[in-house]
């Protein structure tokens, strides 16, 4: 799968099963510190990585939690890695790990490990729902 995506995924495809492979570069507009990407780039984009495993499995998700380990200062626009992968599944629950590595020598800059709950079609019409409800009894809170 091609195409252009705001946090520098350039390229994505599955290595068999379990495992998927991500070309990313971050852009300059991601700065966080001299030449290097702001510490939310790092967690969106295993975020984002991480999350498309069960979308490559044609089965919709979101994020339940996700814990980052920022190992070295990931450089902007410069050629880099994700590969994800499903540790395992239980009920509607995936556990995904990742690590996002500098090409070309594959030197580990960040880790992540989460769980994704798996959602039918309906889960933004019923937030919709949700925050209309929220809109409607300001104060409410629940
Ligand atoms: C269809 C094909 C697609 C084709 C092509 C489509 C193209 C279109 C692509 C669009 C793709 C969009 C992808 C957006 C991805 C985001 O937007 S992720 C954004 C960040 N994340 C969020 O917004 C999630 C916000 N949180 C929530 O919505 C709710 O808390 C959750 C996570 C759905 C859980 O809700 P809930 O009411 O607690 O759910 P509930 O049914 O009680 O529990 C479900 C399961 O989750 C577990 N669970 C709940 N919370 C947690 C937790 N924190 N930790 C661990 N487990 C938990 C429960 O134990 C339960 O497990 P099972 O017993 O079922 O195994």
């Amino acid at each position: 799968m091609r195409g252009t995506c705001r946090l520098g995924v350039e390229r994505e495809r599955l290595e068999g099963e379990d495992t998927a492979l991500f070309d990313v570069r971050c852009p300059r507009d991601q700065e966080g510190g001299p030449d290097v990407a702001h510490g939310g780039w790092t967690a969106a984009v295993l975020d984002e990585c991480l999350g498309h495993v069960p979308l490559l499995h044609r089965v919709l998700s979101v994020t339940a939690e996700l814990s980052v380990s920022f190992v070295k200062p990931v450089p902007v626009e410069r050629p880099l890695e994700v590969r994800a992968w499903v540790e395992r599944r239980a009920g509607s629950r995936w556990y995904i790990r990742g690590e996002l590595v500098l090409l070309p020598n594959r030197a580990l800059l960040a880790k992540a490990s989460g769980i994704w709950v798996q959602r039918d079609p309906a889960h933004f019409d019923r937030h919709q729902r949700w925050l209309a409800e929220q809109d409607a009894e300001p104060g409410r809170g629940d």
